[in-house]
């Protein structure tokens, strides 16, 4: 059982979904909107959206429902986005580490999963921005939308409710450790390529090799070999 809900426009689904979360409801709870005006990224960045054209969405899981760390959980989440755009579009779809999700090279979906108290009950809030008809993104060179890197026009509301049931029955049934990991690094974005990265504030070459078990990524540098970073502790630049 689920409910979704829906609002004309939001602040932020990541923030507002507390108000539905006060009554009782299924274990699954999204809302979601399209036109959310004060948008939150990850590391308090934000999150913008032009409003009819993008979606904002966030589902609320009960922590007790998911046993596994919350890292592999931010992994499995950024899987079951990618499973569900790679099955819209035959063009290439990816996670860009830890998880932005990359079509066709530009950033199209941002996730920041966050933990609340709401209730005596503790979640995980899964907020999800995807960019659907968007066609123009001045100020944030590395962005796209499924209309900018598919050509396809999706139905806003009919790729939300589908979404929405997509995403409860991969939460329904998330798969062990390993096996997420196995399905992280096959979608991996420029795995086993050469790429720039910027680290200590200069450049240097290195391969993406695999994302592993602590939440650290394995990359081999053309200056130092194979190293192990955390989020932020490295940047891939192209
Ligand atoms: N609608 C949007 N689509 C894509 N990116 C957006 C959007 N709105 C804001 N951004 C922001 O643009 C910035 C560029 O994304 P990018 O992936 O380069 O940053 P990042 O996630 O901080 O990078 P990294 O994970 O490599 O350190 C991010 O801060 C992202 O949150
Ligand atoms: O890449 C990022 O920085 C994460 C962006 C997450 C944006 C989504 S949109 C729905 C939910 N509500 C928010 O305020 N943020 C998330």
């Amino acid at each position: 059982m689920s409910d979704l809900f829906y609002r004309n426009a939001c602040s932020s689904t990541n923030d507002e979904i507390t108000e539905v979360l006060l009554y009782p409801r299924s274990n699954f709870v999204g809302l979601y909107t399209f036109n959310q005006i004060k948008g939150r990224g990850q590391y308090g960045n934000s999150w913008a959206s032009v409003a009819e054209q993008n979606l904002a969405y966030t589902v609320a899981v009960k922590t007790s429902c998911i046993l596994h760390s919350d890292f592999l959980f931010n992994y499995y989440t950024a899987i079951a986005v990618q499973n569900y755009l790679a099955n819209l579009t035959e063009k290439i779809v990816k996670i860009k580490w830890p998880n932005d999700i990359i079509v066709k090279n530009k950033k199209v979906v941002g996730i920041l999963i966050e933990k609340k108290k709401i209730n005596q009950e503790n979640y995980f809030i899964i907020g999800i921005g995807i960019n659907i008809l968007q066609e123009e993104f001045d100020e944030i060179s590395n962005a796209g939308s499924l209309l900018t890197q598919t050509g396809e026009r999706f139905n806003l509301k009919q790729f939300t409710e589908n979404l929405h049931s997509f995403l409860i029955e991969k939460l329904t049934h998330i798969p062990g450790d390993d096996e997420i990991l196995a399905q992280f690094n096959s979608n991996l974005f420029k795995k086993d390529e050469i790429s720039v990265f910027e680290l200590d504030k200069t450049r240097q070459n290195g391969i993406i090799r695999n994302a592993d078990e602590n939440g650290e990524i394995w990359i081999e540098l053309e200056k130092s070999g194979l190293k192990s970073f955390y989020h932020k502790e490295i940047k891939l630049l192209y």
